[in-house]
């Protein structure tokens, strides 16, 4: 009796202990460890909103968004170009109260936002592989993106870029300009078409989706030898995960409650499956045309390339082969694609709104194309259009965000970021930020651009469209060049002002794009 009542009293002891122990695991970290981090940055000088407990400041950025959704929505047609304070309202009020530097928490997660142009320049110069991707905002993007270049870090992604980047260097996409000729001609004859229903004068054309096609077919032949068509799946599927997937809050650090949604899960899970055996039926079928016909390696698509180094690499076992190809596949598909078609609508909405933007870029690829279409030498002579997309870039970058997370602790500028934090620097708000780009910042003006982005603004190291450092975005030059092409082409054939139907809102999901797309009047010329 004495024995059992022994054993009872060990084992309560034990469950006490172990509940302690949980409880203390816990309390560090949830508390001790954000707590010591956030020390280490306020014994530096970086304020921030102050965390409370488990939350961190979660609560309060759910109370501003949600202030901010009870306002009355601005869907007038009235374009207003400064959309940070709609879309991100805590960063921006944050950023008054702290400055351009400060540091918040989410949950055990601890961030610095980081908008001070010499410290965005410091992360721009710093090759440290030890500065990388978010490692929890991308295992949220894995069903999409997968372990592939974009979301990678240190030596796997080292690898990958390697492999990756040379396919898209200029020399590259000048060959690929008839490829982009090509994939433009539907969206022209739709268009016309579209006049052409509506009693040959002008037509109301809705311009996202089209462009988007025209993006993803050029991405597809480049890069994956397929047209659109038979990629066609692979696309609305891979645009489905990223609908399901992107909610800003989780991007930002806000934990969530994956188990109240395990429906969305599953949903994710099928569709991550369902892409992930369309590309590799891609990727079986373009082995087998490299076994039939020999191909000359300067000619080699990327796909060959990925298949070629997943082969020839001895750490690679064949589920792991499978992976690498794979995963890279659906980041170019993804990258590939989006951000370009978003930015082509905004310019196009830019353009509609200033038709003396238009008339002078319709001048200059007449006068740079004469009856030619342009090819790889007029685009690099079309410099106001070179303006006018450099300045959308400013106003509406399609990528909201340049993110780090410091693998190690590692100094950047005056700053000694301690290992585990999330860096983030909000691009448009950089890009439209006073000081750097003087009163009209919030204006488009394309002029700014005229003698290059180091006379355009005080910090040219400010303007990041494409990211930055050794992340920098390496498909750059093939959307400038697809830019130019698809652009020329349709201000040569139309004239165009916004559509009476346009309300101008931009959305943040995962790209700053129009919510109800960019709905323009077309004329043709
Ligand atoms: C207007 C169009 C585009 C914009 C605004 C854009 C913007 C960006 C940005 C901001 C980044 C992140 C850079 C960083 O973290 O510092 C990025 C990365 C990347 N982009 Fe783009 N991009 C565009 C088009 C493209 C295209 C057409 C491709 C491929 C064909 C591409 C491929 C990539 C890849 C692979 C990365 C990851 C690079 C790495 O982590 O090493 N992008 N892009």
């Amino acid at each position: 009796m004495e024995e059992a009542a022994l054993v009872v009293k060990m084992l309560c002891s034990v469950l006490v202990v172990g509940v302690f122990c949980i409880f203390l695991h816990l309390y560090n970290l949830m508390w001790v460890r954000p707590e010591r981090l956030r020390g280490k940055l306020r014994r530096q000088g970086i304020r921030g909103p102050p965390p409370s407990f488990i939350y961190g400041n979660v609560p309060e950025m759910q109370k501003i968004q949600l202030l901010m959704a009870m306002k009355p929505p601005n869907h007038a047609q009235i374009v207003a170009h400064d959309y940070t304070s709609t879309l991100f309202p805590y960063f921006e009020q944050w950023r008054k109260a702290y400055g351009p530097v400060y540091t918040y928490s989410t949950g055990n997660r601890q961030h610095l936002y980081v908008n001070h142009p010499e410290m965005v320049k410091e992360m721009n110069q710093s090759t440290s592989l030890e500065l990388g991707k978010p490692s929890y905002v991308t295992k949220t993007l894995a069903p999409m993106l997968g372990n592939g270049i974009l979301r990678s870090n240190g030596n796997t992604w080292a690898h990958q870029r390697r492999i990756v980047a040379p396919e898209f260097f200029m020399d590259k996409v000048k060959g690929m300009v008839g490829l982009m000729l090509e994939s433009a001609q539907p969206l022209l004859t739709k268009w016309e078409d579209c006049i052409q229903a509506h009693g040959g004068v002008s037509a109301d054309v809705m311009v996202n989706e089209d462009l988007r096609s025209a993006s993803a077919d050029v991405i597809s032949r480049v890069c994956f030898g397929s047209s659109y068509g038979k990629g066609k799946q692979i696309f609305s599927k891979l645009r489905s995960l990223q609908q399901l997937i992107t909610n800003q809050a989780f991007l930002f650090g806000v934990p969530s409650f994956r188990f109240l949604w395990a429906n969305k899960q599953k949903e994710l899970k099928n569709l991550e499956r369902e892409v992930e055996s369309l590309i590799w039926k891609a990727v079986k079928e373009r082995e087998q045309e490299c076994l039939e016909t020999s191909t000359l390696s300067s000619d080699k698509d990327l796909m060959q390339l990925l298949l070629e180094s997943a082969i020839n690499d001895p750490n690679l076992g064949q589920a792991s082969s499978k992976r690498f190809i794979v995963d890279n596949c659906k980041s170019i598909y993804f990258a590939g694609h989006e951000s370009t078609a978003v930015a082509a609508s905004w310019c196009l909405m830019l353009l509609a709104l200033h038709p003396d933007w238009q008339a002078r870029i319709r001048a200059e690829i007449a006068e740079v194309c004469g009856d030619n279409m342009p090819d790889a030498d007029s685009i690099t002579k079309m410099k106001w259009m070179t303006m006018v997309i450099q300045e959308t870039l400013r106003l509406y970058p399609p990528a909201a965000f340049v993110s780090r997370e410091a693998l190690e602790e590692i100094q950047v500028g005056n700053f000694i970021v301690p290992k585990g934090v999330c860096i983030w620097t909000l691009i448009p708000t950089l890009h439209r930020d006073t000081d750097i780009w003087g009163p009209d910042a919030n204006q488009f003006k394309p002029e700014r651009f005229e003698n290059g982005v180091s006379k355009a603004c005080k910090f040219p190291q400010a303007y990041i469209p494409f990211g930055l450092g050794p992340r920098l975005c390496l498909g750059r030059n093939f959307a400038m060049v697809q830019l130019k092409i698809i652009l020329s082409l349709i201000i040569s054939k139309f004239t165009f002002t916004l559509s009476p139907t346009y309300r101008h809102f931009p959305v943040y999901r995962m790209i700053v794009e129009p919510g109800d797309g960019v709905h323009i009047r077309i004329r043709k010329i």
